[in-house]
């Protein structure tokens, strides 16, 4: 087939501040400056904030923005509009959505997960069942073992639906249909899924989801994170965190807290306004994108990238699943020298990262990737390797991030 088989990288790339001659593939970890961004920052910090101080308030809407840009991402996992806010980080979401579903089944003591889910979240839940002291258990599970642990003492199950070092992924609607049918709340991590993969919140039925934005909605570092509450559900949560802004009436003052009606009472404080504003502008990439469209080309690029290295790099053992149904938009190699190859790929301008003991890990973002780049990681790969560039004292010693 002649020219490109996907388009969007092609289509899309221009919105973004990427350095000239870069192919960045870590936009699984850290999304890349979508252009709109600067602007609109600079805008709220001298023409919103500098020329109206506390007015600034009441003048340009900072208290609805929580709303404004929970809608914003309410259509990319398939929620209805008012029922996603935001703020905070995604662990303290993580705190929030489990204190949540705890309280909706006070008679259970379980807290169901899977060993290839984020630390943080494991170390939330870890946290909550030490503060309840209540006799809760977290229960860590193989993610294939996952249906089979599903029991009647359940009270809920907490999963990252992509796994964060593999690309693994969970099928959302038939793990949420098992929880609810043995009687557990289902609450799914989408960190790894808001913008990569089609989710449909609704369509499942979960009972609550969380996620963060630096990721795949290119947000920015600390860019604040989601959670989205079953609209059935919402009025009856009793909110653990309950700060001034999830009240009914904050600027009552009331001495006594009264939870707000709807998504509002999941709100803690004040809400972070320049960093929403750089993420309001961020979600302006997906003006007129289908996620089908960027599943189909996430898809392509990730093929490529898999049938290039595995020809090219014979010392590179896929970690992620063949089938692509079963990835989200990332593909995991091990490699016994990954952390010192990955330096000396990102050396050679191609940007992926390394998770501990031998993941390379490469994030495939259709919005501003398109084949030639998938080409270009793959034949520097294949320099890294076939030239032994990993047995290089400078790529040695590990930092804390990458
Ligand atoms: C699945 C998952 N959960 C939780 C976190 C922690 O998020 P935060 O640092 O925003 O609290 C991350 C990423 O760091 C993550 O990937
Ligand atoms: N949140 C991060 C940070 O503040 C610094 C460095 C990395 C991150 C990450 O997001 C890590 C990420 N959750 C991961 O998938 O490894």
């Amino acid at each position: 087939m002649d020219g490109p088989l996907t388009t969007l990288g092609i289509t899309r790339k221009h919105l973004f501040d990427l350095p000239e001659g870069l192919v960045y593939l870590d936009g699984n970890s850290l999304g890349p400056l979508p252009r709109a961004v600067p602007e609109a920052v600079a805008r709220v910090m001298q023409a919103e904030w500098g020329a109206d101080l506390i007015k600034g308030w009441n003048l340009h809407g900072w208290m609805d923005q929580p709303r404004r840009v929970g809608d914003l991402i309410a259509p990319l996992i398939g929620a209805p509009s008012g029922s996603v806010t935001m703020g905070d980080t995604l662990s303290i979401k993580v705190h929030q959505a489990l204190s949540a579903a705890l309280s909706l089944r006070p008679d259970r003591r379980i807290v169901l997960s899977d060993s290839g889910n984020f630390p943080s979240d494991l170390y939330m839940a870890e946290g909550l069942i030490a503060e309840l002291d209540r006799g809760h258990q977290l229960r860590i599970v193989a993610p294939e073992e996952i249906p089979e642990a599903i029991s009647e003492d359940v009270a809920a199950v907490l999963l990252t639906q992509v796994d964060y070092r593999t690309g693994r992924m969970h099928d959302m609607a038939e793990i949420t249909q098992i929880a609810q049918a043995a009687g557990a709340v289902m609450i799914w991590d989408l960190a790894h899924s808001a913008g990569a993969v089609p989710v449909d919140v609704t369509g499942c039925a979960a009972e609550f989801a969380v996620g963060c934005t630096y990721k795949y909605l290119n947000g920015g570092p600390g860019a604040p994170a989601f959670i989205y509450a079953r609209p059935d559900l919402i009025d009856t949560i009793a909110p653990a965190l309950s700060g001034w802004l999830g009240h009914a009436a904050p600027f009552a003052f009331e001495t006594t807290y009264r939870p707000a009606g709807g998504i509002e009472r999941l709100r803690v404080g004040t809400p972070p306004v320049l960093q929403l504003a750089a993420l309001e502008a961020a979600l302006s990439v997906w003006d007129g994108v289908s996620m089908a469209e960027v599943r189909a080309a996430s898809i392509a690029l990730s093929e490529r990238f898999i049938a290039g290295v595995e020809a090219a790099c014979p010392d590179l053992r896929l970690a992620s699943p063949r089938a692509p149904e079963q990835r989200g938009s990332q593909v995991s190699f091990h490699f016994e020298h990954g952390y010192a190859a990955m330096q000396a790929l990102i050396a050679r301008d191609v940007i992926g990262d390394f998770r501990a003991p031998d993941i390379m890990r490469f994030g495939f973002t259709p919005l501003y990737l398109d084949e030639a780049d998938v080409d270009r990681a793959v034949a520097c790969l294949a320099e890294v390797l076939a030239d032994r560039l990993w047995d290089n004292p400078a790529y040695a010693a590990r930092s804390r991030v990458t």
